[in-house]
């Protein structure tokens, strides 16, 4: 006897994906050091990120982004492909080469990062074409799904997406790409509808002051027209907020091995625990206990 399975549940993921070139080295490293170390190259980008943590949670994500026709271009779409995302829909350019970001990290952590996602900005709104020619949905029929949207996008596309009747039926949930392009998601605060996963830091940049809690900056966010808002704090408590009130929950006590990522951990353990039907509380704790394990070293969900 055959067993049929239910197909797995389709999620949009749209922003960055592009090769992550990460130098590592032992050593405690300084502005002009040269030193001994591993180079690596792996998929990454915020959007791809969220996607492939969505995939190994058991989502089918469908990407939306720029990526070249050049090797490198390929090579990251098979890659994709391999960690279980649908990639029929990418942009591919012909002109544009595929993004890169580089990061050096040392013994004392990330020393810098350069993300170089010119190819997304430059290929601006066509990355979104198959939201309106038929292919995912249209301008009669618009995309009624989940949506996780990185905010590498120009701001202007990003202002475009708020207003746009392509989204207005979809359940849309926005991540900052860094703290340098928090304040692109400004257009989510008045939007009304979208769910903004931001941490402390990123609140206070989207909101132009200091937040001592993820308590204060979801009320403060809510207070600045945000529908709803889910603000981390590291090992500290966690917010969701709405007009509906706040819910707050703690992570577990974990032995940190890793942190970046964890966001994206949290954001993606979160959409799925409400795709499955869980309440804010539920959601929350489980979005925490997910992100804690992230970072001490586990990764199932
Ligand atoms: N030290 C920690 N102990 C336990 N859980 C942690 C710790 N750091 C992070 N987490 C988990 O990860 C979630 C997100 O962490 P954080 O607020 O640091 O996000 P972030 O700054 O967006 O992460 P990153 O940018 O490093 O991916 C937390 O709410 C928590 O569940
Ligand atoms: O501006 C950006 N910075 C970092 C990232 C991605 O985040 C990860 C590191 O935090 C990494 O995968 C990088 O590509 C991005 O997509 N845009």
């Amino acid at each position: 006897m055959t067993r049929q399975t239910a197909p797995l549940p389709e999620i949009l993921c749209i922003g960055s994906v592009l090769w992550d070139i990460i130098g590592r080295s032992a050593s405690h490293m300084r502005q002009g050091s040269d030193v001994p170390g591993r180079i690596t190259r792996l998929p990454g980008g915020v959007a791809m990120n969220i996607a492939m943590t969505l995939a190994r949670f058991g989502m089918r994500p469908v990407l939306l982004t720029a990526v070249g026709q050049d090797p490198e271009g390929d090579e990251l779409i098979h890659a994709c492909h391999e960690l279980g995302m649908e990639t029929a829909h990418v942009y591919r350019s012909e002109d544009l080469p595929t993004d890169r970001y580089m990061a050096i990290e040392g013994a004392n952590g990330l020393i810098a990062a350069i993300a170089d996602a010119h190819s997304l900005e430059a290929a601006g709104a066509k990355i979104l074409r198959p939201l309106t020619d038929g292919s995912l949905a249209s301008e009669a029929a618009p995309f009624e799904g989940p949506v996780a949207l990185d905010g590498n996008l120009t701001l202007m596309l990003l202002e475009e997406i708020a207003a746009s009747p392509a989204f207005a039926r979809a359940d849309l949930r926005v991540a900052p790409a860094s703290p340098g392009k928090a304040e692109r998601l400004r257009p989510f605060l008045a939007h009304g509808r979208a769910l903004l996963y931001v941490n402390l830091e990123e609140a206070g940049l989207l909101c132009q002051r200091e937040f001592d809690t993820s308590e204060a900056a979801a009320a403060g966010l809510i207070e600045r027209g945000a529908a709803r808002v889910l603000v981390t704090n590291g090992n500290k408590p966690a917010c969701d907020g709405s007009a509906e009130g706040l819910v707050t929950g703690c992570p577990p006590e974990v032995l940190v091995t890793r942190v970046t990522g964890a966001g994206d951990t949290f954001m993606a353990a979160h959409i799925v625990a409400e795709a499955e039907g869980c309440d804010r509380q539920e959601a929350l704790d489980r979005a925490l206990r997910a992100a804690a394990r992230y970072v001490s070293g586990e990764t199932a969900f």
